[in-house]
């Protein structure tokens, strides 16, 4: 269908502009926003959801993909940007990948180095799926990506459990040294948490306490998809 509306132009007032209306289907699909605080154990409850649901029902999407591309600037300075402010997120390119996988398309996932600290060459191929789960320190924090989530998740843990968790993490598996870790989680993470990550969890519909495993929580979420894929 075309609507045709009179423009008002400085110039001419007889002007108009065509506007075409597409209607773009979208595929029926369950998306799960899953955010908390660094080492609350987000990656951890997502991997136990997915664990025991069938593969190809399944996507996730790691905030943590969408660091923007560090890779023009050196190494050094890249040491130095502030990896929890939203700024560092690719917000654009997240929303747009969630769009195109509603509408049944494939995206190209990039791949993000925290060793290199910068997005690499290559991307991942992620196709669409009943269940998307997206999840990020600062999913809740987007109001355009909160909103295409149908059920939003926030994993608590309490900050010295985090910080020891995030300690252990990325020492072993991130680079990091004792020095690095605690710098940045005095310079920007626990600022950032503070301004942006905690205020986010008013948002959510669920609260999953996460100082210690939990399994029950777990096996909720993953009923509530067992239903969704039924
Ligand atoms: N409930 C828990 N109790 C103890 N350790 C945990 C728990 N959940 C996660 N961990 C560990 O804490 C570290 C951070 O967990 P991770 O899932 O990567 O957190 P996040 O994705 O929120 O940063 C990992 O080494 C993980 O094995
Ligand atoms: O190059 C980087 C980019 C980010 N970080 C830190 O990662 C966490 C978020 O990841 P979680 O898996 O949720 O912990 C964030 O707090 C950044 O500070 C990094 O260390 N290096």
């Amino acid at each position: 269908m075309d609507i045709i509306l009179p423009a008002k132009g400085p110039d001419d007032g007889s002007r108009y502009i065509q506007m075409f209306i597409f209607e773009v289907k979208l595929v029926r699909m369950l998306i799960l926003g899953i955010a908390g605080g660094t080492g609350c154990g987000k990656t951890t409850v997502v991997n136990q959801i997915v664990d025991q649901l069938p593969k190809n029902e399944v996507g996730v999407i790691s905030q943590d993909s969408y660091y923007k591309d560090l890779s023009h600037m050196e190494r050094k300075e890249r040491g130095k940007v502030n990896f929890d402010h939203p700024n560092s997120i690719d917000f654009d390119l997240l929303i747009s990948h969630m769009m195109q996988l509603r509408e049944g398309k494939t995206i190209q996932m990039p791949v993000y180095s925290f060793v290199e600290e910068t997005r690499l060459e290559e991307t991942i191929p992620t196709p669409p799926r009943k269940v998307m789960i997206v999840e990020g320190i600062l999913v809740l924090s987007n109001p355009k990506l909160r909103d295409l989530f149908d059920i939003k998740i926030f994993v608590h843990a309490d900050s010295d459990e985090r910080l020891i968790r995030r300690l252990q993490r990325d020492i072993r598996e991130r680079g990091h040294d004792l020095d690095k870790v605690l710098t940045r989680y005095q310079t920007a993470v626990k600022p950032m948490h503070e301004q942006f990550i905690e205020p986010s969890k008013e948002f959510a519909d669920i609260i999953i306490p996460n100082n210690h495993y939990n399994t029950v929580a777990v096996d909720i979420v993953r009923t509530i998809i067992n239903n969704k894929l039924a």
